[in-house]
């Protein structure tokens, strides 16, 4: 069991700066889903762990061991890291059984049923060892490299979006045995992504990367509910900005008085809502009521876009798919749960 510190690192290639002053802990046995923007420095960070990159400042420790620090380089084959790359990345000529057991000791290599033993703990069958990867489905692959990863018994293993070119289907069922996998080896996990749901849905912390920061390092409720600031707001889902008059634990907007999570200073605030906040039912007396503008249908959920009366703010609601309103028609509308308020933009 081995927690992961990452403390002040920064990393550049040539003279641009790449990350500024990264600072994350992974308690042992759990996952650290960093989410964020291409491009703002998600796969520089785990070169820098794995140890493919020095960085130009700070420290990474596994458990007690600093393995990069001021005078300290511990190379990446002796640090006990998993790394699966975006693509899986596997041997192309040599069997699946050939890739997993690449980097195992000669004799457990030669003993084979260590090959067999992983490729079960990934969901698949043994018998896939005497294929070659082409002959593997896309997800079938990324469970290979898995399994190669997780062959030498790592403490810590780092995905670099794994699932990325999986279809929908093939990304939730891959997604479950990796889960599956992790879990029952007890490793400690990064998982990079650009997918929201993947990092909330995956994750015990979600960790949100921006031009080579954190915005924000907490549990996926508490990022989704009370994002840090208005881009970890936008990036971890559809928001919806209402402006409104700050009275202590609530906001007086177009939607009604919403309460908020901390006590906002008084005066004029942007509150956040999530599109599932906002409830649609009959027109009433006192009740906010908007017109339906348009609809998105994706079958277990929609989208309404609305145009409220009072002040003709649009703003969109996620609803049910099975009570989709008729574009054009009028709805009384109601919030459910507090808003995070935010300075005017
Ligand atoms: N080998 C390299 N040489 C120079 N610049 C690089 C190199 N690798 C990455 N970069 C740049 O560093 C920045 C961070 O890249 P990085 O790959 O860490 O981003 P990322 O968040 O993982 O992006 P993506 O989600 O697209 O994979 C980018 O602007 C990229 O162009």
């Amino acid at each position: 069991m081995t927690t992961l510190r990452v403390s002040g690192v920064d990393a550049s290639y040539g003279p641009r700066p790449v990350l500024h002053g990264i600072d994350l802990v992974v308690p042992s046995g759990t996952t650290t889903a960093i989410l964020g923007p291409s491009g703002c420095g998600k796969t520089t960070l785990l070169r820098v762990v794995a140890g493919f990159q020095t960085p130009d400042a700070g420290t990474v420790q596994l458990g007690e061991q600093t393995v990069v620090g001021p005078g300290t380089w511990v190379a990446p084959e002796r640090r006990g890291i998993g790394y699966v790359p975006q693509e899986g990345n596997l041997f192309p000529h040599l069997s699946v059984g050939h890739n997993v057991s690449y980097g195992l000791p000669r004799a457990a290599r030669r003993a084979g049923h260590r090959v067999s033993e992983l490729l079960e703990l990934v969901g698949l069958s043994a018998d896939l060892a005497s294929r070659r990867p082409d002959q593997l489905s896309g997800g079938q692959q990324q469970r290979v490299a898995l399994a190669r990863a997780l062959a030498r018994r790592p403490s810590v293993v780092l995905l670099d979006e794994p699932f990325s070119s999986l279809d929908a289907g093939l990304r939730a069922s891959t997604r479950q045995a990796v889960a599956d996998a992790l879990a029952h080896e007890g490793v400690t996990v990064i998982l990079v992504t650009h997918d929201q749901s993947e990092a909330l849905s995956f994750a015990d912390e979600v960790a949100i990367m921006h031009e080579g920061r954190f915005a924000q390092v907490g549990a996926p409720t508490e990022v989704y509910a009370t994002p840090a600031d208005r881009h970890a707001a936008a990036f971890l889902g559809d928001a919806v900005f209402l402006r409104g008059r700050a009275e202590g634990t609530s906001v007086a907007t177009s939607l009604g008085t919403i309460p908020v999570h901390q006590p906002a200073p008084p005066g004029t605030v942007d509150v956040l809502l999530r599109p599932e906040q906002i409830q649609l039912g009959t027109v009433a007396e006192g009740r906010p009521c908007a017109e339906v503008l348009s609809t998105t249908y994706f079958g277990h959920d929609a989208l309404v876009a609305l145009r409220l009366q009072a002040d003709h703010t649009v703003v969109t609601a996620r609803i049910h798919g099975t009570d989709v309103p008729a574009a054009g028609s009028i709805v009384g509308l109601s919030v459910v749960g507090e808003a995070r308020a935010f300075s005017p933009a």
